[in-house]
């Protein structure tokens, strides 16, 4: 079976520009592959690298050398050498990503929020909106707040939206930055059911729970990012 996602000798260092291009190491000679139905956890102390790792993956952050690859629509992409357009179009059809803060659009109510990646791909509004409501309602989020903005939402209540609008596609690959960070035990047990669902339509998933439990739960597989640590 192919790959959905993987690196090639993926390395990462920042440049401090304030500090006279200080240069700061993170990681080095990374090679991974994630296959669908698999869910790897990025494991390692903190400061390691999860998180730069996981931008990396997402093209948030250039790599230093190497490459990020992604399988769309049936070719190779390397998120590296791509132009801005075709980045924009595999996070659109192909690389979903949850990161552990909201980004909130001033005015937008929440379930347009959750349903904006679905019109992005040409579904109705009322269908968009319809399933939104369902992944709101599976995430417990209160019906009253689904028309407000999440601006003032509390910490669990804007991560589960996050969770809503980073799987609603359901994206052949899928990255997750501590989805369950603020949520408290029910809606952790929510979303290691959501991620079993993800992994059993095929998706291939990278992501970071510090939770114990939680990557116990969902990972087929660790990747300690400690070992590939970039000594300064
Ligand atoms: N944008 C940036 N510019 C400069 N240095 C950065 C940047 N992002 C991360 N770093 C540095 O890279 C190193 C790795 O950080 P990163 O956040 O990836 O680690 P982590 O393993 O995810 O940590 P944690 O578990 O604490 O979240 C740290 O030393 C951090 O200071």
């Amino acid at each position: 079976m192919t790959a959905l996602i993987e690196t090639l000798c993926l390395s990462k260092t920042f440049t401090l520009h304030g500090r006279g291009g200080l240069q700061l190491p993170v990681f080095a000679g990374i090679d991974l592959s994630v296959h669908p139905g698999e869910c790897l956890a990025l494991t390692g102390h903190s400061g390691s690298g999860k998180s730069s790792l996981l931008r990396c993956l997402y093209g948030n952050y250039g790599a230093s050398s190497g490459e990020v690859r992604i399988r769309h629509s049936g070719d190779w992409v390397s998120l590296s050498s791509a132009a801005p357009r075709e980045v924009f179009e595999v996070r659109r059809r192909t690389l979903g990503y949850v990161s552990q803060f909201l980004r909130v659009i001033p005015r937008v109510s929440t379930l347009d929020i959750v349903a904006d990646p679905l019109r992005r791909l040409g579904v109705g509004a009322e269908e968009a909106r319809a399933q939104a409501a369902q992944w709101l309602k599976r995430l417990n989020l209160h019906e009253h707040l689904w028309h407000l903005p999440p601006a003032t939402f509390s910490g669990g209540e804007q991560q589960r939206v996050n969770i809503a609008h980073g799987m609603i596609t359901a994206p052949p690959v899928l990255l997750l930055d501590e989805p369950t960070a603020s949520l408290d035990a029910d809606n952790r047990h929510v979303v290691v059911e959501l991620i079993h669902a993800a992994r059993a339509q095929g998706s291939a998933i990278v992501g970071i729970f510090h939770d114990d439990e939680v990557r116990a739960a969902v990972a087929t597989r660790c990747f300690d990012v400690e070992q590939h640590r970039n000594p300064v």
